[in-house]
């Protein structure tokens, strides 16, 4: 199947000779949430902005809608709404003015009710004859999503959409980009904020210095990498694990009172109950144990802390 954007072998060189990108290719499905997941400079803002025609790539193609963006440009950026990292909106204007604008740029006519639909949907209705500068940073930037929904696009980029946004408003950002996926407009965003992706994406890229390490649906990647560690504290210290207890992906703490035992999560028997009963017969008591789930962000970390190459895009 061939995805609404196709991204082949893109490399970028700022002329500061900044490698930027190099050789990414991957394919975005119509109507996915995929989210893009790299430390500062990875690479992540550069890949947006040229598949939405703001920066010229070094090497290789992009095609979005079946459009290729540098030779036919204009229909391709017809179909997208970018919302940039930085707020940059006009402090005197309405936000219906704003709003407005902003489709007659796209040479799309009036259509109030439309934009009035919008605005309802972003909770900024009330708010439509407040001048920008009036507003929060939170509801400026659900002005910013307003603004790149304008022309009806059929692909929304979020660059980094709740950087510096409160908790609740945050939440309040992931409704309004699930009712986004709901109505078919396929979603990028770019993100921080681990819990974000796990939340909302349905696959999650990881670029790292200009490499996309790789491309996995959010379920996959939690499931591949989801150990969960059980750490049962001992009443009194061991200086060895039993012979009884060994080959069952045990270890004992330096000081000898814990053991952490490692399992699949989605295995059928995780072999907790046998081990605790393993555990009593021995005489050995437990005064407590609690488990610790790996997440996303443990995931980020060893891929980012040991460059791969690229596993499938
Ligand atoms: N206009 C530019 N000229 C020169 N170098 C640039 C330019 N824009 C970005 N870079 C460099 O390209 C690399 C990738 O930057 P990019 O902004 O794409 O990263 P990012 O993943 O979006 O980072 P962040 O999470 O901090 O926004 C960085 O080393 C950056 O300094």
């Amino acid at each position: 199947m061939t995805g609404i954007i196709e991204v082949e072998n893109l490399s970028k060189q700022y002329g500061s000779g900044t490698k930027a990108l190099s050789d990414v290719s991957l394919s975005i499905n119509e109507g996915e949430i995929i989210a893009l997941l790299g430390p500062n400079g990875a690479g992540k803002t550069t890949l947006i902005s040229i598949i939405c025609g703001l920066v010229v790539p070094t090497g290789g193609t992009v095609r979005v809608g079946g459009h290729d963006i540098r030779t036919d440009w204009r229909a391709a950026r017809k179909l997208i709404g970018l919302v940039p990292q930085e707020i940059t909106l006009e402090p005197f204007e309405t936000v219906m003015n704003c709003v407005r604008f902003t489709r007659g740029l796209y040479g799309e006519g009036p259509d109030d009710a439309y934009i009035e639909q919008i605005l309802r949907s972003l909770s900024l209705w009330d708010k439509r004859d407040a001048a920008t500068k009036e507003l929060s940073g939170g509801m400026k930037r659900r002005v910013l999503i307003a603004k790149a929904l304008a022309h009806r696009p059929k692909i929304l980029f979020l660059d980094e959409p709740t950087a510096g946004v409160d908790v609740a408003l945050r939440r309040g950002m992931w409704q309004v980009v699930e009712e986004l996926r709901r109505e078919g407009v396929t979603i990028i965003l770019t993100t921080h904020y681990l819990e974000e992706a796990e939340a909302m994406a349905d696959r999650v890229g990881v670029i790292n210095k200009g490499q996309l390490l790789l491309v996995k649906p959010t379920a996959e990647l939690m499931g591949e990498f989801g150990k969960k560690t059980l750490t049962i504290e001992l009443d009194q210290p061991l200086t060895l694990i039993p012979d009884e207890l060994t080959g069952r992906n045990l270890r004992l703490t330096a000081d000898g009172r814990s053991l952490c035992y490692e399992y699949d999560t989605r295995a059928e028997r995780t072999g907790i109950a046998r081990l605790l009963g393993d555990l009593a017969e021995l005489g050995i008591t437990v005064r407590d144990v609690s488990t610790q789930q790996s997440n996303l962000e443990e995931i980020f970390m060893s891929l980012v802390s040991e460059p791969r190459q690229e596993e499938s895009a």
